[in-house]
This record gives structure tokens, sequence and C-alpha cells, in this order.
């Protein structure tokens, strides 16, 4: 049995929403656990699916992971750790893009590591070829398994000079989580240097590791024995901010976002701004709300940190069919992001897909056959519509959608939203959103 959320449509969202800990920095925190020599307390956790998976699969691996009851806050106990099954991680997995992150910390504690093929949103190949690179050259020796890969050190690890061809977020965490405690130093050039990767290196300091961010994209990793245990409050969610940021514009509502950090959110507020969006920034969040009128139409490329995140993509151009001329969107990030548009054009918005590069911002799909650029028109009036949710934001993405539209839509595969949207459902109801749950066969 799945779930079927019915959406009556044309209300605007207003009222408040409280966002805790980003899915993007959480479950990595909860794997840098592994790496010390006493219990680490994480703080400001949400309850998302992401961290359910990663506490799955650190108990299989003896883990103590401890919530305490009224705060949320994890207690992540490593001193029992061990070697787990493959069916059983396997099994534990999920839809998750974590466990390719347990592979230095694991070596380090027992030696090896077992990685199953990971989930995560469907946007584009998503290879693991950085990853892979990177360990090899800290002296991993990797095989190919049935349903992953199993990794080990029998030599240990060790510093190394590394450069990673694109700023990949998981591949400098990768790189983070290894080096803090292999044997020298590494260097790390074309690093990702997104606010999620400064908190987890927050977190690793804290444990006792020595590392130096540069200005010029390069890490500098100082590998020492033992690391600690931390104590940490995890960076607001700036994906979940700018999305509900988006939802207040689509349907044309004023939302307080609780938590929202400005700091972490200057490219997507430098845009909203543009569209004709209105925000207030305050001590604890920032009010989000549809500055009347019509929205301008906008041309707009993703990029790395400290450029327009992909993740705020999704959101934005549901926006972007309201505003009044043609906007241009170039996705520089992933090959394949724009499939949830095909729900947006039957909901009546005009948006046509091309493979070329419509910007500036230099980009590995121009030259590949990927409809990576989107050109849409507005403003569009949008009808409900029966939709199937694809990928995490794509989902959120069609929910804002069905809550401008005019009449009724239906949503299947709801469920991915629980990922990275910490009880959606209540905070669309306390928003004045007019949805029902109901049970479906499929
Ligand atoms: C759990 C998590 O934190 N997810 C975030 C993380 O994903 P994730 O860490 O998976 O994203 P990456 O930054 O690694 O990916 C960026 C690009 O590099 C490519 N690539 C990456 C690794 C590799 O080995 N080979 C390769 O080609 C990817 O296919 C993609 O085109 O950063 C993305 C970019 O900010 C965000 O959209 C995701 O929300
Ligand atoms: C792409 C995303 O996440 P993941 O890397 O977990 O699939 C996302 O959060 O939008």
């Amino acid at each position: 049995m799945g779930k079927l959320l019915t959406i009556h449509g044309g209300k605007p969202l207003q009222g408040r929403v409280h966002v805790r800990g980003a899915k993007n920095l959480v479950p990595k925190a909860m794997v840098a656990a592994l790496l010390g020599d006493r219990p680490s307390v994480l703080r400001n956790v949400p309850e998302i699916k992401d961290v359910d998976v990663v506490t799955s699969l650190l108990q299989l691996h003896g883990v103590k992971v401890t919530k305490d009851e009224d705060t949320g806050d994890l207690t992540l106990d490593p001193a029992d750790t061990k070697s787990a099954g493959s069916t059983e991680i396997d099994a534990h997995a999920g839809d998750s893009r974590i466990p390719i992150l347990f592979c230095g910390p694991l070596m380090h504690s027992i030696g090896e590591a077992f990685i199953p093929d990971l989930g995560g949103c469907k946007i584009g190949d998503r290879p693991i070829d950085y990853h892979l690179t990177v360990l090899r050259h800290f002296g991993a020796v990797v095989e190919k398994r049935p349903g992953g890969i199993h990794i080990s050190a029998p030599k240990g690890l060790h510093g190394a000079k590394l450069e990673l061809p694109y700023p990949s977020v998981g591949a400098t965490e990768q790189v983070l989580l290894t080096a803090v405690r292999a044997e020298g130093i590494t260097e790390l050039q074309g690093a990702a240097v997104e606010p999620e990767i400064h908190d987890l290196i927050a977190v690793l300091q804290k444990m006792g590791a020595i590392i130096t961010v540069q200005t010029d994209r390069t890490i500098r990793i100082e590998g020492v024995k033992t690391l600690s245990g931390y104590n940490h409050r995890a960076i607001p969610d700036r994906n979940e901010s700018a999305s509900w940021a988006s939802a207040a514009l689509v349907t044309k509502g004023d939302i307080y976002v609780e938590g929202a950090m400005q700091r972490d959110l200057t490219a997507f507020l430098n845009t909203y701004r543009k569209i004709g969006g209105e925000f207030e920034v305050d001590d604890e969040g920032i009010r989000f709300w549809h500055g009347g009128g019509t929205l301008r139409p906008l041309v707009l490329e993703t990029d790395v940190h400290p450029g327009f995140m992909t993740d705020w993509q999704q959101p934005l151009v549901v926006a972007l069919t309201q505003a009044e001329g043609v906007s241009i969107v170039h996705e520089t990030v992933y090959e394949n992001r724009f499939g949830f548009t095909d729900a947006l054009v039957r909901m009546g918005a005009s948006i046509q897909l091309h493979r070329e590069c419509l910007g500036s911002v230099p980009c590995r799909f121009g030259q590949r056959n990927f409809l990576h650029s989107a050109v849409i028109s507005g403003p569009a009036i949008l009808q409900g519509a029966q939709i199937d949710v694809p990928d995490l934001r794509g989902g959120f993405s069609h929910l804002i959608a069905a809550l401008a539209a005019e009449g009724t839509s239906t949503v299947t595969g709801i469920e991915i939203i629980n990922r990275g949207y910490e009880k959606f459902m209540d905070k669309l109801t306390g928003l004045g959103a007019d949805i029902e749950l109901s049970e479906t066969a499929r």
C-alpha cells in the first residue's frame, strides 16, 4: 500500500515553519562519529529518512545510537564498532547516497568496508569515480562485489596530493573523512566549499582534526592518530529553507522560516529579490512573501557554492512559471534535473528543454545530448493534475505547483519527500494547505 495525497489548490500558504539541521550535513556528521574513540553528541537533528538510514547502518556496525526523546539529540558511541554482513548492509542502505562515506571511517576503525550500490535522487548518472580514485590514492584497495564494493587498506591509509576534476561535495567529504586519520599530510585541490562541508570540518576539528581551508579551493589536512568525540549543533537546512521561500512565492503566500540562515542563502536571496519575492531577516529566521504584482523573469545558472545551488532550482522553476515573460535556467551541476518539468507542463506551464548550454557557466554537459537548459514562459495558469513524485526536490516542487493550481491534484510517491523535508505534511497543514492523505493500492 502506498500513500495518495489529494491537494485542493488555490490557497496561499501562510504561517510559520521550523527548519532544523541540514540533510546534507547531519548524516555525514553521524558517519564522522565512527572516527572517534569517545561518544559524540549531535544536536538539531531532523526526523528525515536519510537520518534513519544512517542510524541503521551505524547500528549494524556496532555503533550505539541513542536518541534523547525530548530534544531529538543523538548520542553516537563507536566503542564496539564491528564488520557487518553485506546482505544486511544492502537491506538497510535505503535510497541514500551516504553509505559511500563510510569508506574512510570504517577502514580506519575495522580495516575494511562493504559499500552497497547507492541510492539518492535520479537526477543524473551520479558516478562514484572521484570517490574511488581518491580512496586508491590513500592506499585503499577496491573490489567490485555483488550489490556493491568491498574496500580495504591492507597497508594502512596515508596522506596524498589530490585534485578533483570537478568540486564534488561527496568526494570532498570522502577526502576529509579519510585524511583526518591517515598518516601524513593530504592536500586536496579543486575541493567543494559548500556550507555543509565547512560544518563537517567544524565537527572534525572538534574531534581533534587539523584542517586548513584556503581561498583557492585547496584543503590541507594533517593526519592525526586518534580523534575523540564531538558535541555539535548542525547548521540549518538551507535547501529546505529555500524550498519554503519558493512555496511562499508560488502560492502568493507569506511564510516565516524559523532557522533559515541568511549567510548560507546569499545567492538564493539575491535571486529571490530579483524575481519579485520579498524577505526580511531577523535573528531567528527569515520571513518570505510574495510582494504583490507580477513576478519578473530571470536568467539563472546553477553552480557549485557560492553560486546558485542546484537543489534550489526545482522549486524556483515553479515560481518562474508565474513570472511575466521568458526565463532561462541552465543546470550545470546535474545533467538530468529537469525531468520534473513534464508534470508542470501537464499542469499548464510553458517549459521547453534544450540540449545546448543556455548560459556562460562552464558546463560538462553541453556537447553530450542532455536536456539541461530550460526556457520558461509565463505567467501560466496551473491546473490540478495526477502526479507521481520523481525525486526529492522535484516532488516538493510538484506539491507547491499543485497548491497554487486551480482544482484538485492527486500525488503518489510522496514517501521520497521524507528524505529531506521533516514532517512536511504537518508543516503544510499548519500553513493552511487544503490536503488529505489516503491509502492507495500501489
Ligand atoms: C547528500 C548530499 O549532500 N547531497 C548533495 C551533494 O550530492 P553529491 O555529493 O552526490 O554531489 P556531488 O557534488 O558529488 O556531484 C556534483 C557532480 O559531480 C559528479 N560526480 C560526483 C562524484 C563522482 O565521483 N563523480 C562525478 O562525476 C556528479 O555526477 C554531479 O554531476 O551535493 C550536491 C551538489 O551540491 C547536492 O545537489 C546534493 O543535495
Ligand atoms: C540531490 C539531493 O540529494 P541526494 O544527494 O541525497 O540525492 C537533494 O537533496 O536535492
